[in-house]
């Protein structure tokens, strides 16, 4: 079996060498030929899938080690009987830590703050669990959920008023709800005096065009971008004016990645009728300095920052993705190699969960508000 793989995948082949030969390549120059002897695709997001890359293959599985699916063209892969699958909620858990670290990075406290969630499912649900838990106030807004499922559901107008504002959906263009500029300059200028957008999702959710005129009047807004329209050819007048942004790598950590491929290799296995040989924890590295000594001599919001900044620098995100600006000087192709290169070199990161907070009572406000986000206490 032939295995044609993104080159961003990590640890490719230690899932699926024993199933194939492996050819790994970059995703955004795969091409028909590429996969013209390919039983099966494994790819990333920013390979579009579809009847142009595959039309005569014997591709008969596409697995990509994402949450996000529009790279995908469903309907004709369904029409062929192509099997596709994604990595549901893989690095959900990576993209909420990311909106801790931007939070606390701009010193804004969430927790006496409201926060409004637009998109409710892996991503904006473990969001909205883990403020709720800290007691903070949230308001959601998502068509696609009852009442039952999400006591805090709102109107979308009333979720614009919140303090800090999260955006969580899927990009989609057809539907009863489609989500392109599901925040168009009408929406925007909605946002309360002094708010903070975030856009984690997908960058077209937010019309980015309608996004700069707004904040061009508005000084008022913090806006933090992981995601951009046009990717990876990124907006820089946009860039100068976010108080945080970065390439795309809200989900990028070591864990999340790894569990998408483990994910995507399960789905293979059970796809190609193999008995799975590698499990995610013989892969998973432990973090050898995982101690994290509880700061001393600070209030407890900066003791919280520091602890989130010790494992989590997303400054320096911010700051590479600014350097790759400046090099690049204009829109084009260097822009977009440079946006590209971060995201293939991006550091290892791991996640709250694999590191200890030392020296803390665990009965204390600031050891609770650690073990929500994840870290343990000892
Ligand atoms: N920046 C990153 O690195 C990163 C990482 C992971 C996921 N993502 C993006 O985040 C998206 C969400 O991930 P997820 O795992 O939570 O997906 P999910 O499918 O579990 O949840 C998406 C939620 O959005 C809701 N939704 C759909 N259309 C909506 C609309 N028009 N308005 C409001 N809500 C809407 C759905 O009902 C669903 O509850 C992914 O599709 C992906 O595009 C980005
Ligand atoms: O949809 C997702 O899972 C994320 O956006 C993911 O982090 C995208 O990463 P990429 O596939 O572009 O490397």
């Amino acid at each position: 079996m032939k295995i044609v793989i993104d080159e961003n995948i990590p640890l490719a082949e230690d899932f699926f060498s024993a199933h194939g030969e492996i050819v790994r390549l970059p995703g955004r120059q795969m091409s028909a030929a590429d996969v013209a002897d390919a039983d099966a695709l494994l790819v990333r997001s920013v390979t579009p899938v579809n009847e142009a890359l595959l039309a005569g293959s014997p591709v008969k599985f596409v697995g990509t080690c994402t949450i996000g699916m529009d790279h995908l063209d469903q309907r004709w892969l369904d029409h062929q009987s192509i099997a596709y699958t994604n990595a549901p909620g893989c690095n959900a858990n990576s993209v909420v830590e990311y909106v801790y670290a931007a939070l606390a990075h701009l010193n804004i406290d969430w927790r006496d703050k409201t926060v409004g969630i637009i998109g409710c499912g892996n991503v904006g649900g473990a969001l909205h669990r883990a403020l709720t838990a800290q007691g903070v106030s949230c308001r959601c807004y998502d068509p696609l959920l009852s009442i039952e499922q999400n006591p805090d559901l709102c109107e979308l107008e009333d979720v614009l008023q919140c303090d800090i504002v999260s955006l969580h959906t899927p990009l989609t263009t057809v539907g009863p709800h489609p989500s392109r500029h599901l925040l168009a300059k009408e929406q925007l200028l909605q946002l309360a005096p002094g708010g903070v957008l975030l856009n984690c999702g997908r960058g077209a959710v937010i019309d980015n065009k309608a996004l700069l005129q707004v904040m061009q009047n508005r000084n008022d807004l913090q806006v933090v971008l992981d995601v951009w329209e046009w990717e990876p050819n990124i907006d820089l007048q946009l860039l100068e004016r976010v108080v945080l942004g970065s390439p795309h790598i809200a989900g990028y950590s070591f864990d999340g990645k790894l569990k998408g491929t483990a994910m995507i290799y399960e789905a293979f296995c059970q796809q190609f009728e193999l008995a799975p040989s590698t499990r995610l924890a013989d892969v998973v590295p432990a973090v050898a300095d995982n101690q994290v000594p509880a700061p001393v001599g600070v209030d407890d919001w900066q003791a919280l920052r520091e602890v989130i900044a010790t494992v989590y620098d997303i400054a320096a995100d911010d700051q590479r993705l600014r350097q790759v600006a400046s090099e690049a000087g204009a829109q084009g192709e260097a822009l977009s190699q440079g946006f590209d290169r971060l995201r293939k070199n991006y550091p290892v990161r791991r996640e709250f969960g694999n590191y200890q907070v030392t020296g803390l009572d665990k009965n204390t406000p600031l050891a609770e508000t650690l073990a929500a986000l994840g870290f343990t206490v000892k």
